[in-house]
């Protein structure tokens, strides 16, 4: 039988009802004896590292996480993280970047719905995430309303609905439906399953040292340029989510020239978009290709999420701009298609 501990943060999963609202509170034991049937597939255990809502997860607790699975890596053969719904694309992605040869499974999941209450959508949660990290299939998973995503292709997509988690420029890996997983046949095909299985070249360790020296700013039409300098002066890294397929205004207020002297001074600047399928290509219009010149980052299909976690990953790592593009632009664990 295989070997799963359980690791709760907190989130809407492990929350009652407080006078003040829905606060996390539910000890990982308790999460456990809602799910008995789980006896017959595995032998779990579980650990409470933390009690957060996921809105104020950061870094530090991402670290705790992955330090969590490593200190039990040996003893267990898959990991499920309960975690709040708000930020587990964010962790998700973030756990990815700080484990390294990962040969395991290790899987997020959450609800909408508080474990406790009438018509929750934990306890089937819980239990077909738990089912997944029996699979044996190594890498960072989000496993959510009967789907499983690939952990730096997840994002939130509704607040109060059951099926909150959409797989973004990847397709879903699997579903499971009564406690049965079927794998997308899709993923065969088109190659995405060998790109999951790129070789292991070490020993399983974690990093987790991150910068968080970054800001994420999302252009409109009538954006000045006087907020470029304040980033030039304060931060180290900035993801510009652009227009469609990668426009940013050099008309007017001439935020291209402001990305150049960004550029000049050192901050990495990554280009993304709003949109949220398919991604960016600079080599299209002539507001692309003028900002393609520049040394920008090129996000390529990567979701804003996982470029976030990437991004704190390399700046902690490589000082110089043409190493941290590299990096970014390099997949790891799938995380872009081109
Ligand atoms: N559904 C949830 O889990 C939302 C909650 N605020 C959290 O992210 O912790």
């Amino acid at each position: 039988m295989k070997k799963i501990l359980l690791i709760a943060t907190g989130g809407t999963i492990a929350s009652s009802e407080s006078s003040e609202g829905l606060t996390p509170s539910i000890d990982v034991k308790t999460l456990l004896t809602y799910i008995p049937e789980i006896e017959s597939i595995c032998h779990l255990e579980g650990i409470s590292v933390m009690r957060v809502d996921s809105t104020n997860m950061n870094p530090k607790l991402m670290a705790r996480i992955a330090e969590t699975i490593a200190q039990n890596y040996d003893a267990y053969d898959g990991f499920v993280i309960a975690h709040g719904t708000d930020t587990m694309a964010y962790s998700a992605a973030g756990i990815t970047y700080m484990l390294k040869n990962l040969a395991k499974p290790v899987v997020f999941t959450g609800s909408q719905i508080p474990i406790e209450a009438l018509y929750t959508d934990a306890k089937k949660n819980l239990s077909d995430a738990i089912r997944f990290a029996c699979e044996g299939i190594r890498g960072v998973y989000v496993a959510f309303d009967g789907i499983v995503i690939n952990g730096t292709h997840a994002m939130k997509i509704k607040t109060r609905s059951s099926d909150a988690f959409k797989s973004i420029n990847f397709p879903v890996i699997a579903e499971i439906k009564l406690g049965k997983i079927t794998y997308n046949q899709l993923l065969t095909y088109s190659g995405h399953l060998d790109k999951l299985s790129e070789e292991i070249t070490g020993d399983f360790a974690i990093d987790t040292k991150v910068c968080r020296d970054i800001f994420v700013l999302k252009i409109f039409p009538g954006i000045g340029t006087e907020l470029f300098d304040f980033i030039r002066t304060q931060y180290k890294g900035v993801i510009i989510e652009s227009f469609g397929i990668g426009g940013i205004p050099n008309v007017d207020e001439d935020i291209v020239s402001k990305i150049h002297e960004l550029i000049e001074a050192g901050v990495a600047v990554v280009i993304t978009t709003q949109c949220i399928y398919e991604g960016i290509d600079l080599s299209i219009y002539e507001v692309g290709q003028t900002l393609g010149r520049q040394k920008v980052i090129v996000a390529a299909d990567m979701t804003t999420e996982a470029v976030v976690m990437k991004l704190m990953w390399a700046l902690a790592h490589y000082e110089q701009i043409d190493d941290i593009k590299r990096y970014m632009e390099t997949p790891y664990f799938a995380d872009r298609s081109y």
